[in-house]
This record gives structure tokens, sequence and C-alpha cells, in this order.
């Protein structure tokens, strides 16, 4: 069902939830009904008994009682186990059960998503899961707690994603909340041993011994912590340094300039706004209005915003409206599927993207083709051979990984393109259907850029050089949504036909420097020179 991917589905699933609350209202109603019987009868019973024992001895003398006893024990004692055998409730319970089977509704699996979901966005935003448990994100007070057992269950899995530092303030987070029960007395073992695996990976030796007394001191008999401890010293061999204390920090500290940083790491700090261009480097960058393109943009001039220059990356405002937006709502209504990403040889559902789409061609609506000459407009660029709209959904947690939008050969070899003869896509417009309120940005790390989602607005870039070339530096991913939903529409532009929109040159523009240019036009002459050559001599 997937449905964390999608608010649009989560809405539904919450509805119904509705309806099982009713069922278990009905359920709980009746066997109410059937205690209450019960209760009645048992009284009823007790008094007949109690008026016995005043009468003592003489009560059996009256064949009235005798009789009464008699009945009591064959006929009303039946009815009351009769009642107790039958189930009540039934069919609530199994209208119940029928709705928590059906498709959309989230299993384990998902739940892990969530959880996946949740320690995205601790990561990416560096929320601390004090924080997070408190129900607080990103400085926004949701008001809900997490217990310790929660807690637990989403350690558990940051430790198996490899994220040892959340792993450990998460377990850090659940001993603090550990209530007095029975049910967090069992969770305290379990706590110190997942705290010594995650001390483990982080190095921290002494931490990892104080824990682990800790551990044996309330659950001595334990083999297997012996063992998993064995293992790791063994592990540690000679050089193990077990006074060795580390301070763990429970995010990365942010690298320093040149420091080498991961494409994801990257991407995360440009969502999270560290990473951004200086008042200086962008000084250069203009706001205006467009009119060239198309004589009508004369009476309506387009809104646009430079945000990059080379590459090219502009930000259009009010560039849709709200009866185009409902006309696409209702379009797309129960269309949706989760996303699939380009794997080795075939679409793979992943957790590198997290959303809903649907892709529908412009011949479906009026309406779409409204837009497409609103983008050619906006471009200059021929939308013939533009690829179907693709219209996508995020839910809270959901995002897309960094990533290109032009093929790499290999995967055109794969066969994995649609039309590859309609070319490469030269350009991409991305509509913002939604704001979102919290998070969900769009983040370009080469270019040190956030655009956060505005309704009505679209951003636009170029994807190649002007060789034709994919240009990496156009890299993009969709951030982490905090809180809202987040729609999206892609206008996907293939090079084909845009000859005289945008004349490809032969060098790479990708190659910044003028020398470097001067030498690819050397090398380039004389190869075509060697051409020639090979043509006079045949
Ligand atoms: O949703 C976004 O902000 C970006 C989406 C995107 O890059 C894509 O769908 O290719
Ligand atoms: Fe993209």
């Amino acid at each position: 069902a997937e449905f964390f991917s999608s608010v649009y589905e989560m809405t539904k699933v919450f509805g119904y939830e509705q309806k099982m609350l009713l069922h278990m209202q009905k359920f709980l109603a009746d066997n109410q009904e059937k205690l209450d019987f019960l209760k009645a009868r048992l009284r009823e019973f007790e008094n007949e008994r109690n008026e016995a024992r005043e009468w003592g001895a003489a009560y059996f003398d009256s064949p009235l009682n005798k009789y009464l006893l008699n009945k009591r024990l064959t006929v009303d004692w039946q009815r009351v186990e009769n009642l107790m055998e039958t189930s009540t409730g039934e069919k609530a319970l199994n209208r119940l059960k029928k709705l928590r089977n059906r498709e959309i509704m989230p299993n384990k699996g998902e739940l892990n998503g969530a959880i996946d979901g949740l320690l995205r966005l601790q990561y990416v935003y560096r929320l601390e899961a004090k924080d997070i448990a408190r129900g607080i994100l990103d400085g926004v007070d949701y008001g809900n707690q997490l217990n310790s057992e929660l807690c637990v269950d989403i350690a558990k899995l940051a430790l198996r994603d490899q994220h040892p530092r959340l792993a450990h303030s998460w377990l850090i987070e659940a001993n603090d909340r550990l209530a007095e029960g029975e049910k967090d007395k069992e969770l305290k073992p379990q706590i110190l041993a997942l705290l010594v695996q995650a001390k483990a990976e982080l190095k921290d030796f002494r931490g990892l011994n104080d824990t682990y007394q800790e551990l044996i001191k309330i659950q001595p008999a334990s083999e297997e912590h012996a063992k998993n401890y064995e293992s790791f010293l063994k592990s540690l061999g000679e050089n193990a340094l077990l006074n060795d204390s580390k301070p763990i920090l429970e995010h990365a500290p942010i690298p320093e300039e040149g420091e080498p940083v991961g494409e994801f790491q990257a991407f995360s700090l440009t969502c999270s706004g560290h990473w951004r261009l200086t008042p200086k480097e962008q000084r250069h960058l203009r706001c205006g209005y467009v009119t060239e393109t198309h004589p009508f943009l004369w009476i309506a001039p387009l809104k646009a915003e430079e945000l990059f220059q080379d590459p090219l990356l502009v930000l259009y405002h009010d560039v849709i409206y709200q009866s185009e937006i409902d006309v696409i709502r209702e379009l797309t209504k129960n269309k949706l599927t989760r996303a699939t990403i380009t794997g080795i040889n075939e679409a793979v559902v992943s957790n590198v993207r997290t959303s809903q789409f649907s892709f529908i061609p412009a011949t479906m609506h009026k309406v779409l083709a409204t837009i497409d000459q609103r983008v050619a407009d906006m471009t200059n660029m021929n939308m013939k051979y533009a690829e179907d709209h693709q219209f996508a959904n995020y839910g809270i947690g959901g995002h897309y990984g960094q990533h290109m939008d032009w093929f790499h050969q290999t995967a055109i070899d794969a066969g994995l393109v649609t039309s590859p003869e309609m070319g490469n896509r030269i350009a991409t417009v991305l509509f913002y259907l939604s704001d979102v309120a919290q998070g969900g940005g769009t983040a370009f790390p080469q270019l040190k850029q956030l655009l956060k989602p505005k309704k009505y607005a679209a951003a636009f870039w170029h994807n190649l050089h002007a060789s034709g070339v994919g240009d990496v530096r156009t890299q993009h991913g969709a951030c982490p949504i905090i809180a809202g939903s987040k729609w999206v529409q892609n206008r996907w532009i293939r090079e084909n036909d845009q000859s005289d929109r945008r004349p490809c040159e032969i060098w790479d523009d990708s190659l910044v420097t003028y020398d470097q240019i001067l030498e690819l036009n050397k090398q380039n002459e004389a190869a075509s020179k060697k051409v020639e050559q090979n043509e006079y001599s045949e």
C-alpha cells in the first residue's frame, strides 16, 4: 500500500481508522451487555445461596427449595455456560479485521519505512532525538511524545542502517524515558545491549565497557551478552584501548572548506541550509519580467528570478493557476503509484525515492496543453518532444535523493529510457503545485541552491551542456518533508528539434576556463584535419 510515501493515501487510511473505532465501540458494547447479564446472574445465584445459608439444614426440608436448586444447577447454570461460551462481538471484530487487511493499509514493512523516514529527517536536518521524542521537529512543537519502547524500535533500525550516532542518541533517550512498570523493566537490558553495540561501532571503548558492566549487573546470566562481548574484544585484538573514552556527537561535524564530502552528505547540507551561496556569490543574479519569447507576454509578462547563470537555473513565479491545479488533482485521482528509480536492469522501488507519481499525456486534457504553451514561453523550447506530464505527491519523510534528470548512456543502452529517439532530457521544468509547511525543498548541492516549494512557481534548468553532454552540476533532489504534503509536476523536455532554440556547440561548457576551451578546439581541429587527410589519401 505504500501509504507512508503520500499524504493523500494517509488521509484515506485515517478515514478507515475512524470506522475501525466504531467497530471497536460496537464490540465493547456487545461484550458489556453480556458481562452485565452474567453479573446479574451471579448476584442472583449468590443471593439464593445466602438465603439458603440462613435457613440452615432446614433448607432441604422444603420440596420447593429442592426444586429450585435442581432448576438452578441444570437449566440456569447451563444458560450461563452457554453464554460464556459464545464469542460476542464477532461481527464487529470481523469488520474491523477486514478494514485492517485492506490493500491500502500499512504493513510491518511500512512501519519500518515510516521509521526510515523519521531517521532521514533527523540525519538531513540534524535534529536531536531528545527533541523528536518530545514531538519537536525543527523547532515546531507537535505535542506528541514517544515512549521508551518506540525509541528502542527507532534505535534498532538506526543501527541496522549504519547510523550508530543516531542509534546511540535514541538509546540514551530510551533509557531516560524508562517508566516504572514491569514492561519497561524488560526494556532496560535490551537498551544496554544495543548501547554496547552502538558504542562499539563508534569506538567508544571506555563507554562500551562501562555499559557492559552495568548490563551484566542486571542480567548476569546472559550467555548471549557474554559471547557478544568476547567476540568484540577479540575483534579489537591487541590494540584494545579500553580506556579510550570518546564524547559521542549526535551528528558528524559540518565539514570544513576543502574536506571531502559524500554526495548524500552534500545534498543533506544543502537541504538543511548549511550550504548556501554568499551574498557576494549571488550579486550578479537578476530578477525581472520576461516579455521576449512570445507577443502574449507583453500583456502578461513572466516573473523570472535568476538563481544560477551557468548552468542556467531560473525560478518563474505565478506560472500555474489554482483552476489548473484543481483539474490536475481530478486527473490524478486514484492514479498515483509508488515512484521507482532506474535500476541496473529495471525500474525499482527504492528508499531513495519515496513518493507517489503518475504520468499523464498532454492530450488527456486541454489544461495540460495550455501549460505546455506557457512552458514553451518560459523556456523558449519546442515542446513537441517532451515526455508525458509527471505528477508526484510526497508525504511526511518523503524525499528523492540527489540525482541527475538526464539519462546515462548505460541506461539508454539497457533499454530503460522511453523513446530514446527523442534524445536526452535537455531541460527540466518543475512546477510546485503546493506549498510545504516544513522541509521538502529542491536542493542543488553543486550550486548551493535550495528552492523552497512555492505554490504556483516553477523552476527551469538546462540539464545538458551545449555539446549535449550531461551536466553533472545539475545534480539535485527533493529534500525530505518534515510537515505537510508536496505536489509537483515535472516537464522533461528532450533534445530533438531544439537546434534553433539552443544551438549546440562542439565544446563542453563544463570546461570552465577559456584555456581549456581553446585546447579542446585545437584538438578538434587536429582531429578534423586528420579526417580530411584520410579522405584525400583515399
Ligand atoms: O520534487 C522535487 O523537488 C524534485 C523532483 C525531482 O527532481 C524529480 O522528480 O526528478
Ligand atoms: Fe529531478
